[in-house]
C-alpha cells in the first residue's frame, strides 16, 4: 500500500508531571492524510490536538515517532507548512496587503512587486477584502477582518499543507459562517491539504471529509476516523437536509458526550494505534427508518 502524503507514525508525547514524573498525553498514534484532504481534529480540551499540530508544524518535537510528509521527516518550521491560529497572528505594523505580501516575497523571491502584489490583492478578494480596506493595519480592522486576512496570507503562500488552530473560535456565529463558506470557496479552488482543529461539530460536518476523533487523555488516541459522507459543494443551510448529516452529528455527539470518556486513560498494548474508519451511509434506506433529528445540545461539557 502507498503511504499517504501525511503519515503520522507512531507519535507520542509525555510531558513532566511536576512531581518528578511524567504524564502521556498521548502513545503511539499513527495515522494518515492524503493529499488534498480536509481533516478536522475534535476532541475535548487537553486531548492533546494542538500538541500534535505544533508537531505536524514542526515548532514542537515529539517525544517520539515521526512526522513525514511527501516521504520527507518534518523537522522545525517551513513554508511547506502554513499555520493559521486563532489568535490571527498578523504582523501589527503592517497593512493587511503587506501582511499578505510579505509571505509570498518569501516565498517567491523572482516575482516582481507587481506580481507579489497582483497575487495578494487576488487572495484577499477571494475572503472579500478588496478596496481600500486592504491598506489598514491589523488594530484597525474587526476580527472577522484579521481573520479573513490570516486565511488570504496563509492560501496565498501555497503551503502544501494548511494547518488551522480553532481559526474561528473567536468569532461571533454569522461571521464564523461567512467565513466558513469563503475558506471552503478558497479550499477548493486550490487543492490543498488543510489540517483543523475546531470545538464545533457543525462546523467539522460543514468543512471536513473526514473527521479524527480523540479520547480525553492522559493516554489520548486517536480512535476514530468520521468519513463524512456528504456530497460538495455544501452550504451550511443545505447539509442539514441530507440523510447521512443527523446520523453523523449523532455519532460525533455520543462520542465527545459519551465514549471519549469511556475510552479515556486506556492504555492498548497495540504498538501502533490507528483509528478506526467510521462510514456512516443512509442514503437509499428504507423510509420508515427513524431519522428524525436529535436536540441541539452543546457538547463540549
Ligand atoms: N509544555 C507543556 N508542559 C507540560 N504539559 C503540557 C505542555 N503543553 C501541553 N501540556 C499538557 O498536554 C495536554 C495536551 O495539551 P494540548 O494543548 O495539546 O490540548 P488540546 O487538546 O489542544 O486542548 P484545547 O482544546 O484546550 O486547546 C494538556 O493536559 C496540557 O496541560
Amino acid at each position: 500500500m502507498s503511504k499517504p502524503f501525511l503519515s503520522i507514525e507512531r507519535l507520542t508525547q509525555t510531558y513532566p508531571d511536576g512531581q518528578g514524573g511524567s504524564t502521556t498525553v498521548f502513545e503511539n498514534a499513527s495515522f494518515g492524510i492524503e493529499k488534498g484532504e480536509f481533516v478536522c481534529i475534535l476532541g475535548h480540551s487537553g486531548c492533546g490536538k494542538s500538541t500534535i499540530m505544533n508537531i505536524l508544524a514542526g515548532l514542537a518535537e515529539p517525544t517520539s515517532g515521526v512526522v513525514k510528509m511527501d516521504g520527507l521527516e518534518v523537522s522545525g518550521p517551513s513554508l511547506d507548512r502554513g499555520v493559521v491560529f486563532q489568535n490571527y497572528s498578523l504582523l501589527p505594523w503592517l497593512s493587511a496587503l503587506k501582511n499578505v505580501t510579505f509571505g509570498v516575497k518569501a516565498r517567491h523571491p523572482d516575482w516582481s512587486r507587481e506580481k507579489v502584489e497582483a497575487h495578494a490583492r487576488d487572495f484577499l478578494a477571494k475572503v472579500g477584502l478588496e478596496g481600500d480596506v486592504v491598506h489598514r493595519k491589523p488594530s484597525q480592522l474587526s476580527g472577522g477582518m484579521r481573520q479573513r486576512v490570516s486565511i488570504a496570507r496563509a492560501f496565498a503562500n501555497h503551503p502544501k499543507l494548511l494547518l488551522l488552530d480553532e481559526p474561528f473560535g473567536a468569532l461571533d456565529a454569522l461571521t464564523r459562517g461567512t467565513i466558513q463558506e469563503e475558506l471552503l470557496k478558497i479550499w477548493s479552488g486550490t487543492e490543498q491539504t488543510v489540517f483543523m482543529i475546531t470545538h464545533d461539530i457543525d462546523e467539522a460536518i460543514l468543512l471536513a471529509d473526514r473527521i479524527l476523533l480523540m479520547t480525553n487523555g492522559p493516554f489520548a488516541r486517536v480512535a476514530e476516523s468520521v468519513e463524512i459522507t456528504i456530497p460538495r459543494p455544501r452550504k451550511r443551510t443545505e447539509i442539514v437536509e441530507h440523510p447521512n448529516y443527523y446520523a453523523i452529528r449523532n455519532h460525533l455527539v455520543q462520542f465527545l458526550g459519551h465514549r471519549s470518556k469511556e475510552l479515556a486513560g486506556k492504555q492498548s498494548d497495540d504498538a501502533d494505534q490507528r483509528p478506526e474508519t467510521v462510514r456512516l451511509e443512509k442514503t437509499g434506506q428504507a423510509e420508515d427508518e427513524p431519522s428524525a433529528p436529535p436536540p441541539l445540545r452543546a457538547v463540549n461539557d
